[in-house]
């Protein structure tokens, strides 16, 4: 924690109330509307969480925008050959399944669009990139949905490296949660200022090439990662509580994937999502996901109200 140790460290750990002072003014950038707009399903987002957690987040990360834009103009000038106008700072955020990605991520485009400097910010996530289920089912890896083998890795590099080139349009597939299902839908961002990759497996090591060698991971190109972070059970129950919900709202649609469930009892509903989370998404935490943590440039960590209690930065 923040002081407590003296040793040498590329990080700092901050509590929450140290990490807000950061701030440098205390203007809240958001009304109560907005914050409901981002706030994801069983989520807890307050004007206050936004204020002392993700202001100073903002500031941190346009600071290290334009110091970015700034070492690319310099190596411009160093090759003497006029580049791209502009390549998007590429942002990954990574974390748990029910972790709350999906609405750190859309704050963070809310509040990083504010900036005149960066006022073209582009959000995608990684689902979007997993195998069809046709071809889950085919290579008989359904019940590994989430884990790095059931993601096209080759195709979500070639995106993430082409938004790095400077492309002017960049496209990227859309995934429905709806369904369950890869859709045949694409997204297509002009030349974003920023750009969000949010997923389980951004910070994921590169796979090994047929010889044996790495490859190129995908967080080779990012400027800065985040990773959220939160103790196993809370996120467990996060887990739950969200499937629980979720069978009064969408699985109440005839066309979802999980129809069947919106009948269930709410313990049959209980147990199946125990079974979701113990067979699927915490063995994907356990082996994939959360030992990527200390690749991040910065962990959020909640507590089990959802609140961020710390944050450690890399500081170099
Ligand atoms: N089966 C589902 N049906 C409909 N929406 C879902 C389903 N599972 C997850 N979602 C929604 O998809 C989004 C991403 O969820 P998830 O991948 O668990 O990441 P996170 O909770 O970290 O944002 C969330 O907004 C969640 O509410
Ligand atoms: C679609 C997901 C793999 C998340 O994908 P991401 O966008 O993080 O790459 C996940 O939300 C999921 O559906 N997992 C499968 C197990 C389950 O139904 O909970």
């Amino acid at each position: 924690m923040g002081g407590m140790s003296r040793d040498p460290s590329p990080y700092v750990e901050l509590e929450r109330s140290a990490w807000a002072k950061l701030a440098h003014d205390a203007v809240q950038p958001m009304s109560p509307e907005e914050v409901e707009r981002v706030r994801g399903l069983g989520e807890e987002l307050d004007l206050d969480e936004v204020q002392q957690v993700y202001v100073p987040l903002t500031q941190l990360i346009s600071l290290r925008v334009r110091l970015a834009e700034a070492l690319y103009r310099a190596t411009e000038r160093f090759l003497g050959d006029p580049q791209p106008d502009r390549v998007p700072f590429i942002i990954g955020l990574a974390g748990s399944v029910a972790v709350g990605k999906s609405t750190t991520a859309r704050l963070l485009r809310d509040l990083l669009a504010q900036h005149d400097d960066h006022p073209n910010v582009a959000l995608i996530t990684t689902d979007g990139f997993l195998l069809p289920n046709a071809e889950l089912e085919r290579r008989g890896i359904m019940h590994r949905k989430g884990f790095p083998e059931s993601y096209d890795r080759k195709a979500l590099l070639r995106f993430v490296m082409q938004a790095k080139s400077g492309a002017e349009v960049i496209e990227a597939p859309v995934y429905d949660h709806l369904t369950y299902d890869r859709t045949d839908e694409t997204i297509s961002m002009k030349r974003p200022d920023i750009l969000i990759v949010e997923g389980l497996n951004v910070l994921a090591p590169p796979r090994s090439r047929g010889d044996g060698s790495p490859g190129l991971a995908i967080s080779d190109f990012f400027d800065f990662s985040i990773y959220v972070d939160a103790n196993s059970r809370d996120i467990r129950r996060w887990y739950i509580s969200r499937f629980l919900r979720l069978r009064e709202t969408a699985f109440a649609d005839p066309a979802s994937y999980f129809h069947r469930y919106s009948t269930f009892t709410d313990a049959e509903a209980q147990s199946r999502a125990e079974e979701l989370w113990d067979t699927i998404n915490w063995p994907n935490l356990r082996e994939n996901v959360a030992t990527t943590r200390g690749r991040a440039d910065l962990v959020l960590r909640k507590s089990s109200d959802h609140s961020v209690q710390w944050v450690r930065l890399r500081k170099l």
